[in-house]
């Protein structure tokens, strides 16, 4: 991404650099045409020479002007393009990440290289590349003009402690670096945890663990201080040192320079112009000290975004995939699974078949593998031991893009965007004819539910759905399922929130409506497969058992006891 981004601005970069540069000279001609106006003054016959002077200085203000806008145009606006840029690739990237990378990272981590990390090399970028080209451009240009115009023993004694400055740069730069690169790393940790509190705050605030979580919240607030602090120790010794080096340049030119005036090996005005450039010098300089400070912390944020951008998907999608139309058969073969860092598998030999237009059913123990298999044959997670086929094409033949246009999963976790009803049910779509929103909501049993909400289906559901209730949220979330005219539905337990009798009337409608489809459903209730084509029953990752509801009843094995359980139970 960045060498991209170079790429691409380079020329910005180097114009802008040359517009900096040009306004350096000119403000080095300043001094000058000072001097030549005190001396002149001096020996002063015809005021008009004075008056050029005046002039002069007065063109290389106006030229001054003129540059100032150009490197702000050419490297600020290039910093800020960065920003742009940098934001627009990380989101497709981490939008192109599978599962695993969202298990394993909150989104406020997530959240902190979109804020933090790229703003710090957007610094470096910007008002870094200026100060660079300041501190190297005008502390050679300076001396160059202070040993030319004025005199050159009194500019090498004057400037003997400056290589000090880049010494003291270099013994600091890797420090700041790897303290830059904490508070980077801290930030994120408390940019995650932050957001999941706010997440998870009504939780917190009926468990009335209040307290316990400001304590967390402290802890690596801490944590945070501390890195910043540290980093800031490491300038509060560099800044004045590098002051005190500069300062020392001005204390020279004093004690020799001006000795020299008294004895007239230096004119007065050269002796001012020497003082201006002393003057001049002492920015730069100590603009390395920033620089250093600018650079290191943006190489830490930009070697963070380079991990990120690192980080390959488990998933790999093939180069040359097979195209898939339909689906009609999906089968998995002696499949195996563990979670990618983890040493137990969850799913064991498992064999399992679909056919087209069939309603198949998955229950099990709880943990046993069931939404895993169904997040493998939907390719959110790879296939590395077994096989999966679709239509009889491996799985790892086709892109994951081509089988979820073709299979519409609801987890079991509802999710609804601050948005209207109806927005939130078309979200999949590009387009949307509102009557199939209204056929899918009363398909999804809810429509009851939508039309005594105060703006109906524009009502806005406030954030991730908070202002409806559990089931009402799983059923929007499955009318939005519906929406898509896929091949194959599958319902993750993403009923559990409404009563066993509504769960059993939206199945067996979907079951009229949706003739043609394929319907996998996992479901803790039994009672709602008893028309199921066939249902497998998973126990600690295994297929313990399958068939129809009665031939499984019959068996008496682990789905006769659940059932007969939850019989009991009155469930
Ligand atoms: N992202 C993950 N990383 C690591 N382990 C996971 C992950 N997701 C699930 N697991 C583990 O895999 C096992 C199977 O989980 P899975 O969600 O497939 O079970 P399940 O049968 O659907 O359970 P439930 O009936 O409770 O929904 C569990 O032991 C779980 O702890």
């Amino acid at each position: 991404m960045f060498k991209e981004f170079l790429k691409k601005r380079w020329h910005f970069y180097i114009f802008g650099i040359i517009s900096l540069i040009i306004i350096d000279l000119l403000q080095l001609f300043v001094p000058k045409f000072v001097a030549k106006a005190v001396n002149a003054l001096q020996t002063i016959k015809d005021i008009n020479e004075v008056k050029t002077f005046v002039l002069s200085i007065l063109a290389l203000a106006f030229g001054m002007l003129i540059g100032r806008f150009w490197w702000r145009y050419f490297i600020m606006g290039s910093s800020r393009y960065f920003d742009y840029y940098a934001k627009k690739n990380l989101f497709d990237k981490i939008l192109g990440l599978d599962m695993f990378f969202f298990d394993k990272h909150r989104s406020g981590d997530i959240m902190a290289y979109f804020t933090n990390d790229i703003a710090t090399v957007e610094r470096m970028l910007g008002i870094g590349v200026v100060q660079l080209t300041d501190a190297v451009f005008m502390s050679s240009m300076t001396v160059f003009f202070m040993a030319t115009s004025t005199n050159w023993k009194l500019t090498l004694i004057a400037l003997s402690p400056l290589p000090g400055i880049i010494l003291i740069s270099a013994l600091f730069g890797k420090l700041i670096f790897k303290r830059s690169r904490r508070v980077q790393d801290v930030y994120s940790e408390l940019s995650g945890y932050t957001e999941e509190t706010m997440d998870g705050v009504r939780i917190i605030k009926s468990f009335s663990i209040i307290p316990k979580i400001e304590e967390l919240f402290e802890e690596r607030a801490r944590k945070h201080f501390d890195a910043t602090i540290s980093l800031i120790r490491v300038w509060g010794v560099m800044w004045p040192l590098v002051h005190f080096v500069g300062t020392l340049a001005f204390f020279l030119a004093l004690t020799v320079g001006g000795p020299m005036v008294v004895k007239g090996t230096v004119t007065l005005g050269d002796y001012l112009a020497f003082n201006s450039y002393i003057g001049m010098l002492i920015w730069p300089l100590t603009a390395y000290g920033m620089v250093m400070n600018v650079i290191q912390q943006g190489r830490a944020s930009l070697q963070r975004l380079r991990e990120l951008q690192s980080v390959q998907p488990f998933v790999v999608e093939p180069e040359n995939p097979v195209k898939l139309e339909h689906i009609e058969v999906i089968e998995t073969k002696k499949l195996s699974f563990k979670y990618p860092e983890t040493d137990r598998f969850v799913l064991k030999n498992v064999d399992f078949s679909v056919k087209k237009g069939q309603f198949v059913g998955i229950v099990g123990t709880v943990g046993s593998g069931k939404s895993t298999l169904v997040k493998i044959i939907s390719k959110l997670y790879p296939v590395e031991n077994g096989q999966v086929f679709i239509n009889g094409i491996d799985i790892n033949h086709l892109h994951s893009r081509d089988i979820r246009k073709l299979i519409s999963y609801v987890p079991q976790e509802t999710f609804l965007f601050s948005n209207s009803v109806k927005e939130n049910v078309a979200f999949a779509m590009e387009e949307y004819d509102f009557d199939k929103v209204k056929e899918m909501v009363k398909l999804s049993a809810v429509e009851e539910d939508v039309e005594k909400f105060p703006k109906k289906y524009d009502t806005i559901v406030g954030q991730r759905g908070v202002m409806l209730s559990g089931g009402q949220k799983q059923r929007l979330t499955i009318a939005r399922a519906l929406m898509r005219d896929a091949d194959v539905y599958i319902f993750d337990d993403c009923l559990s929130a409404v009563d066993p009798e509504t769960e059993q009337e939206i199945i067996e409608t979907l079951r009229t409506k949706m003739k043609g489809s394929t319907m996998i459903i996992i479901t803790h209730r039994l009672k709602i497969l008893q028309s199921a084509d066939i249902i497998y029953v998973l126990d600690q990752g295994q297929v313990v058992e399958k068939g129809t509801h009665y031939e499984l009843l019959r068996n008496e094995g682990l789905y006769a006891r659940m059932y007969k359980k939850q019989l009991v139970l009155g469930e």
